[in-house]
């Protein structure tokens, strides 16, 4: 049995390659063309959807049957053709050079799983089963699609704006680090939605360091 381990790449510019031209290919090329990558689709057919990018000029579209060669300089590759011998003699062909594959008939063959993803911005949410079940997996993602709604996408920008006020302000590294956990509590997101005195950097700063020393005097009036 596998034991997967869980990252976030960086993929913007990067080749990547996607064999086959069906609705799975289809998905993963979404999901790296929300990642900046640039995509390279070898499939004698191709999805309506992935003929419409080919034709935009967002992805590039070979189209014939994949071939071993076709891996190399890919950063990802992607084997997504219903042909199984296909997938395997691609993944096979990544694995020669090292470079790591995702195996769509049997991803358990392969060396990276795709997991099932919200995007709300910079939050990205995801769920994974480890293959034991997409479907279930997907209804997971669902799930934190209704919890966390298109308003987190504003919330982690203000965030991020704050991290960076924090990091410029606060050169006390134990200060820095409370006010940044301050910062991620119910209060603090409180005030980040409502946007309240977002314009005014000083006061926003005074009143998150009022939330931190509230927290930290909860703390130890608790522990
Ligand atoms: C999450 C998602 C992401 C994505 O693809 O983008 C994803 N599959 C999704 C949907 C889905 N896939 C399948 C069904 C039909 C129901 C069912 O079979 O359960 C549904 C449900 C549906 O269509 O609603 C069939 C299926 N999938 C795989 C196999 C082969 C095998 O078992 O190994 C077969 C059987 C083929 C057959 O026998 O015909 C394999 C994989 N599918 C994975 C990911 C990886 C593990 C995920 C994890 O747990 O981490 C893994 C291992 C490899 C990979 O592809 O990376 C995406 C949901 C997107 C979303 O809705 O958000
Ligand atoms: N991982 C997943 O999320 C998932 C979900 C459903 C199904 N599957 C598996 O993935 C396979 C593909 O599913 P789909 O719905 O995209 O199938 P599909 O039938 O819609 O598409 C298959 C594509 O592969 C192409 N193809 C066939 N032989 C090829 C070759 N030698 N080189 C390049 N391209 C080739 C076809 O032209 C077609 O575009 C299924 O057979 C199934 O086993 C995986």
């Amino acid at each position: 049995m596998p034991h997967w381990y869980p990252v976030m790449l960086r993929l913007d510019g990067r080749d990547c390659l996607v064999a086959g031209g069906g609705e799975v290919a289809e998905r993963k090329t979404e999901g790296l063309l929300q990642a900046g990558a640039s995509v390279t689709v070898v499939s004698p057919s191709a999805t309506r959807r992935l003929s419409e990018w080919a034709a935009e000029g967002r992805v590039r579209w070979l189209a014939r049957e994949a071939a071993g060669a076709d891996v190399e300089g890919a950063a990802l590759v992607f084997a997504a053709t219903d042909n199984p011998s296909a997938n395997r003699m691609i993944a096979d062909a990544a694995r020669a050079l090292g470079i790591p594959v995702n195996v769509a008939d049997d991803g358990e063959a392969g060396d990276f799983l795709v997991p099932a993803t919200v995007r709300r911005g910079d939050l990205i949410l995801t769920a994974s089963a480890s293959g034991a079940g997409p479907a279930f997996a997907s209804r997971i993602a669902g799930e934190l699609a209704e919890a966390y709604g298109p308003d987190y996408e504003d919330l982690v920008k203000t965030l991020k704006e704050i991290r960076l006020l924090v990091k410029a302000e606060v050169p006390d590294a134990s200060e820095r680090r409370a006010l940044l956990r301050a910062a991620a509590g119910d209060e603090a997101i409180a005030m980040w939605r409502s946007r309240e005195g977002m314009a005014d950097k000083p006061r926003m700063l005074e009143a998150l360091r009022r939330i931190a020393n509230r927290r930290g005097s909860a703390t130890e009036t608790n522990g």
